[in-house]
C-alpha cells in the first residue's frame, strides 16, 4: 500500500474523485440493500419491521411514499442503478490516470535518462533502461489499476459491513473474525506473488540488456556461426523467467482456489449460526447470507488485487531507484556565458583520470578557430578522452578547457555543444529518411538546409540519383548504404546545423581507401570554412589539417609543423 500512498500524494485529484465516487457507489448499493430487508417482510407477511428496515420505510413514509414491494422495489432499482453510474465514474477515472501515470512515468524516465553525465551511460546496460521505459513502465501503471481496485474492493467490504452491522452485530463480528482469519492464511501467497514480481523485474532486465547485446552484434555472431552461444546465454535467462513467473501464476492460483471453499464454508456456518442458534427470521437471514456471501467475495477480489500489486509493485520501485539514480547524476550546467568559437579553443595545464589510471597530463593546446587540426597516437592514447574534453561529455580533474578564454565551468555548455558537428567511427543512422536522418527532427532545419548539407559532405550525388531522394529509408542502423555513403550522411548531419567546430573521431578509418579518399576531399574543401578537429591514423585525413598534434606517454606534442605553439606536460 505504500505504492498507493505514492500515487495519491502524485494524483491527489484523481485519485480523490475515484475514491468518493466508489464510496458513493458503495453507499447506494448499502441503500439498495438495506431496502431489500423491509421488502422481504411485507413480501413473506411479516407483520413488523425492525433496526435499519424500520429507517428505511421512515424516509420512505417521510417522502410521502407508501413502503409497498413496488415501491421498495424501485428504491432497490435506482440505488443499483446509481452505484452503476458510479462506477463507471470511477473506471473512467482510474483508466485515464493509469495513462497519465504511464506518460508522466515514461517522460520522467527519458528526461532524467537524457539529463546525465556521459559517465552514467557508460556504466549502464542500454537494454536495461530500454525495458524501464517499455515493460516496467506498463507494469507500474497496472500496478496502480491493482491498487485502486482493491481500495475499491475495501470500501464495498466496509459498506457491506456496516449494514451488516446495522441488521445483527452479532454476525457482524463473527464475519469479521472470519475475514481476518482468511487474511492470515493467504497472506503468505501475497508474500510469494511479491517475490517472485521482485524476480520477474531483475530477470527482464538481465534478459533485455542481453538481448540488445546479442542483437546490436549479431552479425559477426552469424557470419562466425556463434548465435547458439547468445542463444545459451538468452536461453537461461528466460527459463529462469519462466520459473518467477509459473510462482506469480502458481500462487494466483491457490489464492483463487482456496477462497472458494472457505466462502462455502462461512455461508454453511452463518445459516447454522442465524437459523439455529440466533433463531433470526427469515427475511434478516436471507438479507445477512446475502450481505455474507457479497462481504466475502469482495474481500476475496480485494485479496486477489492485492496479490496482483505486490507483483507489479517491484518494476514501478526499481524505475524509481532509475530515474532517481539518473536525477543524482544529473549533468550539471552551471554557466551562463554563450562561447562562438571566434577566436581559439585552448587546453591549458588539463589532466585527466578514469579513476586512478591517468591517461592526460598538464596537456596544453591551441586550436586557433578555423584551423583544421588532427590528432595522432598509438590505440588507447586518450585521443577520444581528449575530444569528450572538448565536448565537456568529461570534466577535467586539474586545469582548463577554455573556448575565446572562457572556462568551460562558466559556459553554457550546452550552447557550447550546439556549436559543435560530431562524426563518430560508428555512425549509427536512425531506420528512418535521410532527411530525417539529417535534421534529427530539429524545426529550425528544412530540406533546404539538408540538401545544401548533403552537397557540402559530398553526398548529393548518391542521394539525389536514389528514386526517392532524400525520403529513402536508410534501414535498421543505416544498414542500406553503404559505409561511405552512411558517413557521408553522418558528415551532413553534423554540418547541417552549420556548426563552429566539425569534430571526426576516427571517422574514415572505416573506409576503403576511395571511400576514405573522396571523404578527405570533402573535408579539404571545407577548410577555412569550418574549424575542424579530427582524430584519425589514416594519412590522408593528416595531410588535410593545417596542425597535427600527437599524444603520447599522456602528454600531447605538436607533431607538424610549429612546435613553439605546443607545451607538453611532464
Ligand atoms: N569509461 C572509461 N573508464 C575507464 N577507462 C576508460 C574509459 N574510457 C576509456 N578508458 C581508457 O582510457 C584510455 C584512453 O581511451 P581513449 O578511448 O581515449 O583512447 P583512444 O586513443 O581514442 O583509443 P582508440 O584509438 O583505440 O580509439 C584507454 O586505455 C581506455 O581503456
Amino acid at each position: 500500500m505504500r505504492l498507493m500512498l505514492h500515487f495519491f500524494r502524485a494524483y491527489p485529484r484523481h485519485t480523490l474523485t475515484m475514491l468518493l465516487a466508489q464510496l458513493l457507489a458503495g453507499v447506494m448499493e448499502g441503500i439498495s440493500l438495506t431496502a431489500l430487508l423491509p421488502m422481504l417482510n411485507i413480501a413473506v407477511g411479516g407483520t413488523k419491521t425492525s433496526g435499519i428496515g424500520k429507517s428505511v420505510t421512515s424516509a420512505l413514509h417521510a417522502m410521502g411514499i407508501a413502503p409497498t414491494v413496488p415501491s421498495l422495489l424501485m428504491v432497490v432499482v435506482a440505488g443499483v442503478l446509481l452505484k452503476s453510474a458510479l462506477v463507471l465514474l470511477a473506471d473512467r477515472k482510474v483508466g485515464y490516470t493509469v495513462a497519465l501515470v504511464a506518460t508522466d512515468l515514461r517522460l520522467t524516465l527519458l528526461r532524467a535518462l537524457l539529463g546525465t553525465r556521459w559517465e552514467y551511460y557508460l556504466s549502464h546496460p542500454m537494454g536495461s533502461l530500454a525495458n524501464s521505459a517499455a515493460s516496467e513502465v506498463i507494469r507500474a501503471s497496472t500496478a496502480y489499476i491493482h491498487g485502486t481496485l482493491a481500495i475499491t474492493y475495501m470500501v464495498q467490504c466496509f459498506v457491506y459491513a456496516v449494514v451488516a452491522l446495522m441488521i445483527s452485530w452479532k454476525a457482524s463480528v463473527v464475519a469479521f473474525a472470519a475475514g481476518c482469519l482468511l487474511m492470515v492464511l493467504l497472506n503468505r501467497l501475497i508474500r510469494k506473488a511479491k517475490k517472485a514480481g521482485r524476480q520477474e523485474t531483475s530477470l527482464m532486465q538481465s534478459l533485455l540488456s542481453r538481448l540488445t547485446d546479442c542483437l546490436q552484434s549479431v552479425k559477426p555472431l552469424k557470419a562466425m556461426g556463434r548465435e547458439q552461444l547468445a542463444e545459451k546465454m538468452l536461453e537461461e535467462d528466460t527459463l529462469k523467467l519462466n520459473k518467477a513467473l509459473r510462482r506469480q501464476v502458481y500462487s494466483k492460483a491457490v489464492l483463487k482456489s482456496l477462497q472458494e471453499p472457505f466462502l462455502i464454508l462461512m455461508i454453511v456456518a452463518g445459516l447454522y449460526a442465524t437459523l439455529v442458534l440466533w433463531n433470526y427470521e427469515l427475511p434478516t437471514v436471507m438479507v445477512l447470507v446475502f450481505l455474507l456471501v457479497r462481504l466475502l467475495g469482495e474481500f476475496g477480489k480485494m485479496q486477489r488485487k492485492l496479490q496482483e500489486l505486490a507483483t507489479c509493485e517491484s518494476a514501478f520501485w526499481s524505475l524509481q531507484q532509475k530515474i532517481n539514480d539518473a536525477n543524482r547524476q544529473k549533468e550539471p550546467n552551471l554557466g551562463q556565458k554563450k562561447v562562438e568559437l571566434e577566436k581559439n579553443l585552448r587546453f591549458d595545464g588539463v589532466s585527466f583520470s578514469y579513476g586512478k589510471v591517468q591517461i592526460l597530463k598538464s596537456v596544453s593546446l591551441e586550436i586557433p578557430a578555423g584551423a583544421s587540426i588532427a590528432v595522432i597516437g598509438p590505440s588507447g592514447a586518450g585521443k577520444t578522452t581528449l575530444v569528450d574534453l572538448v565536448t565537456g561529455l568529461l570534466r577535467p580533474q586539474q586545469g582548463e578547457v577554455l573556448v575565446d578564454g572562457v572556462p568551460m565551468g562558466d559556459m553554457d555548455v550546452k550552447y557550447w555543444r550546439s556549436k559543435i558537428g560530431y562524426v563518430p567511427q560508428d555512425t549509427v543512422l536512425l531506420h528512418d529518411s535521410i532527411l530525417a536522418n539529417i535534421t534529427l527532427g530539429d524545426s529550425g532545419l528544412d530540406a533546404t538546409d539538408a540538401e545544401a548539407a548533403l552537397r557540402a559532405a559530398g553526398a548529393w550525388d548518391f542521394v539525389s540519383a536514389m528514386p526517392e531522394g532524400m525520403q529513402t529509408i536508410v534501414g535498421e542502423r543505416g544498414s542500406k548504404l553503404s559505409g561511405g555513403q552512411r558517413q557521408r550522411i553522418a558528415i551532413a548531419r553534423a554540418l547541417a546545423h552549420r556548426p563552429a567546430l566539425l569534430i571526426l573521431d576516427e571517422a574514415t578509418s572505416a573506409l576503403d581507401p576511395e571511400s576514405e579518399k573522396a571523404i578527405c576531399e570533402t573535408l579539404a574543401s571545407l577548410r577555412g570554412k569550418v574549424t575542424m578537429l579530427a582524430i584519425s591514423h589514416q594519412p590522408a585525413l593528416v595531410k588535410v589539417a593545417d596542425r597535427v598534434y600527437g599524444i603520447k606517454d599522456k602528454a600531447v606534442v605538436l607533431d607538424r609543423p610549429e612546435p613553439a605553439m605546443v607545451s607538453t606536460g611532464g
